[in-house]
């Protein structure tokens, strides 16, 4: 049996960046090509750092599919932990967590021949480039292209026991936002010949607040947040230039598109009034709101409210993003969220997910795909 705890440590030792999980891929390989000895129905190809494993069904009629993301974030770690990454990245979303999982689902599903076909999709570039997206448009899946798709998140503020969905939007969509304002630079001391950009930087931020308050359906909902602003070198020189960088979040893609089309306009209003030069790119690429196939998700539900040690629960949407809204919004299927009960919260450089959280849901969701796949008996 696969040590779940020790992959988990080792995973969360070599986190990488979107596109370039090397070593992670290989690392994932090495356990998946021990797993599929002697089992003639268990096929792997990879796509880029991406890898899909396919179990053939001895009597299919549908293909299951449980997606995993296994990349990393650009971010310190500070837990302390004997197996923190010194690597400069940080596991700070989970998907160490989500890879583990996913092979504790790929050990005990492919115990035996399932009846229907099942993929296991690990996916890279969740959190940069959505690689859900790069793998989908680029036809990776062929013939193993799932029916239904499932996958999880974990969330920190949840207990361990904890499976949250929900029958409709369970997390946002989003889009990236990078815009430059060019000027002129120059001294302190003479501004009136000088064009500057940051104090133009500094107005549209305070007016990019208007468009939650001022042009989105108060009964809706949308997030502008710039977590970057880099303008000036020092306190007597006047900014050439001033680079912003932040996200939209919204739960429909009516919402995000007019907060995208009102910050434009805001964006060129400022830069024209200023008399500056204006460089926005707005990149939404495969982050669509993820919503839940209704059905799906009610059979889901009711699945796990019968199962006595899970705590089963309907919940609210949130902002999150995620590029697993683009595959969901291909093929039907359902995101769930796993209680991991962490005092730090995602993408933090403290956060720390109990690992009773690894075993439970392999047992747990291990039995919801096994009666979706059927015929498994060990
Ligand atoms: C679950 C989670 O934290 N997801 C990320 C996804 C990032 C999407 C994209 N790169 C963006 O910044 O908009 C999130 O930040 O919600």
């Amino acid at each position: 049996m696969l040590d779940l705890i020790s992959i988990r440590r080792h995973l969360h030792q070599i986190p990488e960046i979107g596109l370039q999980e090397f070593e992670t891929q290989k690392y994932l390989l090495e356990i998946i090509k021990e797993l599929s000895q002697n089992k003639s129905f268990f096929h792997v190809k990879t796509w880029q750092t991406g890898i899909l494993v396919f179990l053939k069904g001895s009597a299919p009629t549908k293909t299951v599919g449980w997606r995993t993301d296994i990349d990393g974030l650009p971010i310190e770690e500070h837990t302390g932990l004997s197996f923190a990454s010194k690597n400069g990245c940080m596991h700070a979303c989970g998907h160490d967590i989500h890879m583990t999982v996913a092979l504790g689902l790929l050990e005990q599903l492919s115990s035996k021949q399932p009846k229907e076909n099942l993929l296991f999709l690990f996916q890279p570039a969740e959190e940069n480039e959505a690689g859900g997206k790069l793998m989908y448009d680029a036809q990776a899946f062929g013939e193993w292209t799932p029916d239904e798709f499932y996958g999880l998140h974990v969330r920190p503020d949840l207990n361990v026991g904890d499976i949250a969905t929900n029958a409709q939007t369970l997390f946002a969509g989003t889009c990236e936002v990078e815009l430059t304002f060019w000027g002129t630079g120059g001294h302190a001391a003479f501004p009136h010949e000088a064009n500057d950009a940051l104090v133009a930087a500094s107005y549209f931020i305070t007016q990019v607040q208007t468009i939650v308050s001022r042009n989105i359906d108060p009964l809706a909902s949308a997030v502008v947040t710039f977590g970057k602003l880099e303008a000036g070198t020092t306190n007597n020189v006047i900014a050439e230039s001033a680079f912003l960088h932040g996200t939209i979040r919204s739960l429909t893609q009516e919402v995000n598109q007019i907060t995208q089309r009102r910050l434009r306009e805001l964006a060129e209003g400022i830069a024209k009034s200023f008399n500056l030069k204006l460089d926005l790119h707005l990149k939404q690429g495969g982050y669509l709101p993820v919503q839940n196939n209704p059905k799906l998700a009610q059979q889901a539900m009711r699945f796990f409210e019968e199962q006595s040690e899970v705590k089963l629960i309907d919940i609210a949407p949130a902002m999150t993003g995620e590029d697993f809204g683009y595959l969901l919004n291909k093929i039907p299927g359902v995101m769930f969220w796993l209680g991991i009960d962490s005092p730090a919260a995602l993408h933090s450089q403290k956060m720390m997910p109990n690992e009773a959280a690894i075993p439970f849901a392999v047992k747990e969701i291990g039995k919801f795909l096994e009666q979706k796949v059927g015929n498994i008996k060990k």
